[in-house]
């Protein structure tokens, strides 16, 4: 028979118990199924594991006795946030949530019957606070690298004439159809170029698009960008990925074959290639044209890549694009220049969407 005086211990311990461990289970499920990431899974499995072992610690058979979920007033108590789940994040940031308070309740009320069991489960507890990290980390830049798979049109726009402008554009333009944003503007100053990125990257985000900064790897991170766009004469990718850390995109400007392969073996997440047509944003002497665009699109080492044609493209010379099998574009006057950028995008995305 239980202790009365521990009774309530124990009941605390054996829901807190099964809490964690449905928690842990929950992310396993998400680290194995959704994010396929072996190396989490084995910490994950691993921490499930020592995890088991430090309750083996605890009198198993006076807490099964205590348990009594017939007469648990919690039982009942429901909030209206815990039966609504929109996103598998939303069900690995609640299962996060339930095992970290879990396993500071078994930390607490464990010492009341064995202190060594409290230090193992606090150790326990760091040892979760840094898986969640990474998985956290690895959805968000999953979820990143998933609206790179899906991105169509690519729109380049330079600092605008205030703020309210820029803010404007990029919620308008977002909502016809641009898929990805990339601050680019040569004559501002970095202060500008720091808060139109701070309001750029907070309103795409709003809107379901991508914030890229270009040339600038530091404004990217200090303005929470999705990530950074580098070409031949700036930092090398690897650069600027060891800058931008693991969870933010690294796009790499490519003009031949050999600096496509190069930009793929330095772990760019996408390309722009170009130039194709000459265009009113930037001048060049000579044009990759067409053909580099079949080229990238015949070389298999690319396939799995998000590459953008990118000089020139309007929606009148689209179709020379995407009869090389290029389905994505990034622009620049085209739309920026627009009488009605808007319809400019809605047409581009059409066109893209139906291939022709
Ligand atoms: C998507 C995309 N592709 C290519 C470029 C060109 O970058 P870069 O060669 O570094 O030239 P600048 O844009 O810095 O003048 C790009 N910006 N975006
Ligand atoms: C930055 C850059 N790099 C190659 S072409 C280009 C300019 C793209 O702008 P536009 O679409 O107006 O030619
Ligand atoms: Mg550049």
């Amino acid at each position: 028979m239980v202790d009365d005086s521990f009774r309530a211990v124990y009941r605390i311990l054996d829901a807190s118990a099964n809490r964690a461990n449905e928690g842990f289970r929950t992310l396993e499920e998400f680290v194995r199924f959704g994010l396929e990431n072996k190396t989490l899974v084995a910490a994950a499995k691993q921490l499930r594991h020592d995890f088991a072992q430090a309750l083996a610690r605890l009198p198993r058979i006076q807490l099964v006795s205590a348990r009594d979920a017939s007469s648990d007033v919690g039982a009942s108590a429901q909030t209206v946030s815990e039966y609504h789940r929109k996103t598998t994040d939303s069900v690995i940031t609640a299962a996060i949530e339930r095992v970290q308070q879990s396993l500071r309740v078994l930390e607490e009320y464990g010492k009341i019957v064995d202190p060594a069991f409290g230090r193992d489960i606090e150790a326990i507890r760091y040892r979760a606070y840094n898986l969640h990290r990474d998985v956290e980390l690895q959805s968000w830049v999953g979820q990143r690298l998933q609206r790179l798979a899906d991105s169509r049109l690519y729109v380049l726009i330079d600092c605008m004439s205030d703020e309210e402008a820029f803010l404007t554009a990029i919620r308008k333009w977002a909502a016809a159809g641009v898929d990805i944003f990339q601050l680019r503007d040569k004559a501002a100053d970095d202060r500008t170029l720091y808060q139109r990125a701070l309001i750029g990257a907070k309103v795409a985000a709003e809107s379901d698009a991508l914030f890229v900064i270009n040339d600038r790897p530091d404004l990217a991170v200090a303005t929470d960008a999705d990530g950074v766009h580098v070409g031949q004469d700036e930092l090398p990718p690897g650069v600027a990925r060891r800058l931008v850390g693991p969870d933010r995109l690294v796009g790499v400007s490519t003009h031949d074959l050999t600096q496509v392969h190069a930009a793929i073996d330095q772990g760019a997440d996408y390309i722009g290639c170009g130039p194709t047509f000459p265009g009113r944003t930037k001048q060049f002497d000579s044009f990759a044209g067409p053909e580099f665009l079949r080229q990238v699109h015949a070389a298999d080492k690319t396939r799995p890549l998000p590459a953008f044609a990118i000089g020139g493209i309007t929606a009148e010379n689209l179709g020379q694009v995407t009869e090389t099998g290029f389905h994505r574009v990034a622009v620049s006057g085209a739309v920026t220049a627009a009488a009605d950028p808007v319809a400019e995008i809605q047409r581009l995305k059409r066109k893209l969407e139906s291939g022709r």
